[in-house]
């Protein structure tokens, strides 16, 4: 350490004069390290802008630094927290700040004058970007975010339902959607309605293969509510979610007093919850072995046996089981029962992901939107033309779930009603992914959803039987309906055609 001379420079003496020079090198501090830094007076008027902060005046909307001074901070700095700090007079040290201008870690100081009375407020972005500078974090902030939205959706969703159904004096397992709800009027989406139509007047189990976030589960309570059993319950578990040790007593309930800590009543399985209605097993894939043999045999024998009982008790439910693992592959590998597989499969629906049906992008994002705005209290937001050919290059991995996330993050972000195409980019871009070439026309996809290949992985009686309906529709509509004319251009007889509309299969 340097001897200390006469003449280095000292410490102020006095407790003021120390706090100062500390209030003044954290000022600096802070102004040198921070991407920018503005000072609010207490009626949440911008009184001073630093430097750094000006570069991001362009992306809030404003072309000078006279512009903004002066307004109020809520004017200029879309959903700022600014006012709640100088209202309490309590520091937000940290937090995450989206606006127009893109996602910032902030934090906000309250100024207190000598008295401690709050004069004005600080406000400092930390970092910009935080999407690289921050990734792990943001990343887990993403997840939970998604989680949260989710989990409110269906808070929302059982909160309908179960007004609904105290109107009606009814039970709550009630299906919530219906094949309406299940928006797309491309041939891919076509189909596997008709297909899921076809399993919902059938008895036999149906099994609906698809990526996550492809409407599976959507399905699944559309087909209950087009069945005979639609006045019974529609109980659904996800088996993903479930310990494997409590699926058991899950699935099959819980004889009265079988083990010490159970409940004197005993629990009902949702086999027995199902009674009369529709059991739907999400996520059959991740199912461990024990409970498939266990699942096997109900299946095969129509009855369960709770947990600690030793009395079989039949059961009258339907099954519907949905995955989004490659089945058949785990069967190969050993990890799913073949004998169960072929008892789940009789009825397969595959569902398409999103990038095979882009041409219904624009519809989903209408409806997405609509749905938004009804929770928001909001107009329905507009999606500008560059933005919808945006959503439709999108590869989708996340399908509708994530279509809807980018959705969502649009319209929270922008300030107006419009969407855009620049502002979808850097919400992909925050996102991880590198945006896609856009889609102008897409009913020029259509074409290319004929070209998906994963469309020709399915019996071929059933992809011959789909491009006769389709052949058969597009002649009777360019003959405007004459059956004669519909029958010479196809090349088949009159009686021919008379029994592929009247039986279509
Ligand atoms: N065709 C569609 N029209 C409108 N909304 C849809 C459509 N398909 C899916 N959705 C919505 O997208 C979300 C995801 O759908 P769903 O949960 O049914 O997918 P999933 O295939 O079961 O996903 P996972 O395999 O991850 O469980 C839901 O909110 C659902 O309402």
């Amino acid at each position: 350490m340097p001897p200390l001379t006469d003449d280095a420079p000292a410490l102020p003496l006095d407790a003021q004069g120390i706090l100062e020079l500390a209030a003044r090198s954290m000022f600096y501090l802070f102004s040198s390290v921070s991407q920018g830094m503005f000072l609010v007076d207490l009626s949440g008027r911008i009184v001073w802008v630093n430097e750094g902060y000006q570069r991001f005046l362009p992306d809030l909307g404003f072309s000078s630094l006279d512009q903004f001074l002066g307004r109020m901070v809520e004017e200029v700095i879309p959903n700022t927290g600014m006012r709640r700090v100088l209202e309490t007079g309590n520091p937000v040290l940290i937090d995450l700040l989206t606006n127009k201008a893109g996602t910032f870690v902030v934090s906000r100081i309250p100024l207190r004058d000598d008295g401690g009375s709050v004069i004005g407020a600080i406000g400092i972005v930390l970092f910009d970007h935080p999407e690289t500078t921050l990734q792990p974090l943001i990343s887990k902030f993403a997840l939970l975010q998604r989680d949260l939205d989710d989990a409110r959706r269906e808070l929302a969703s059982q909160r309908r339902r179960s007004l609904v159904a105290a109107a009606a004096g009814d039970g709550e397992r009630r299906s919530k959607y219906t094949f309406a709800s299940f928006i797309g009027s491309s041939p891919a989406a076509a189909e596997v309605k008709r297909q899921a139509r076809r399993a919902a007047q059938s008895t036999s189990p149906v099994l609906l293969l698809g990526e996550t976030g492809t409407g599976k589960e959507l399905l699944a309570h559309a087909i209950h509510a087009a069945s005979s059993r639609a006045g019974g319950p529609f109980v659904s578990v996800n088996i993903a979610a479930v310990p494997d040790t409590l699926l058991e007593a899950e699935f099959f309930g819980v004889a009265p007093g079988a083990y010490t800590g159970a409940s004197a009543k005993g629990r009902d399985g949702k086999f027995k919850l199902a009674d009369g209605g529709t059991l739907f097993l999400d996520e059959i894939g991740d199912m461990p072995q024990s409970l498939q043999a266990k699942l096997l045999r109900a299946l095969q024998e129509g009855e369960i046996e709770p947990l600690g009982s030793n009395k079989l008790v039949p059961f009258n439910v339907r099954i519907l089981a949905a995955t989004s693992r490659d089945l058949a592959a785990q069967v190969r590998e050993g990890r799913f029962r073949e004998d169960l597989f072929y008892r789940l499969h009789v009825l397969p629906v595959r569902v398409p992901p999103l990038r095979a049906r882009r041409s219904d992008i624009p519809a989903l994002v209408e409806s997405l939107g609509d749905d938004l705005a009804l929770r928001n209290g909001t107009p329905p937001p507009e999606v500008l033309s560059d933005a919808m050919a945006l959503l439709a290059g999108q590869p989708w991995r996340g399908n509708i779930r994530e279509l809807r996330n980018v959705i969502e993050q649009a319209v929270m972000r922008s300030e107006g009603q419009s969407i855009d195409a620049a502002q979808l980019e850097r919400i992909l871009r925050e996102a991880g992914v590198e945006p896609a070439a856009p889609v102008q026309d897409t009913s020029a996809v259509v074409v290319a959803e004929a070209e998906d290949e994963s469309r020709y992985l399915r019996p071929l009686a059933e992809q011959v039987a789909e491009l006769e309906r389709r052949a058969i529709a597009a002649a009777m509509k360019a003959h405007g309906g004459n059956k004669l004319a519909t029958a010479r251009q196809l090349g088949i007889s009159r009686a021919t055609l008379y029994g592929r509309l009247e039986n279509p299969e």
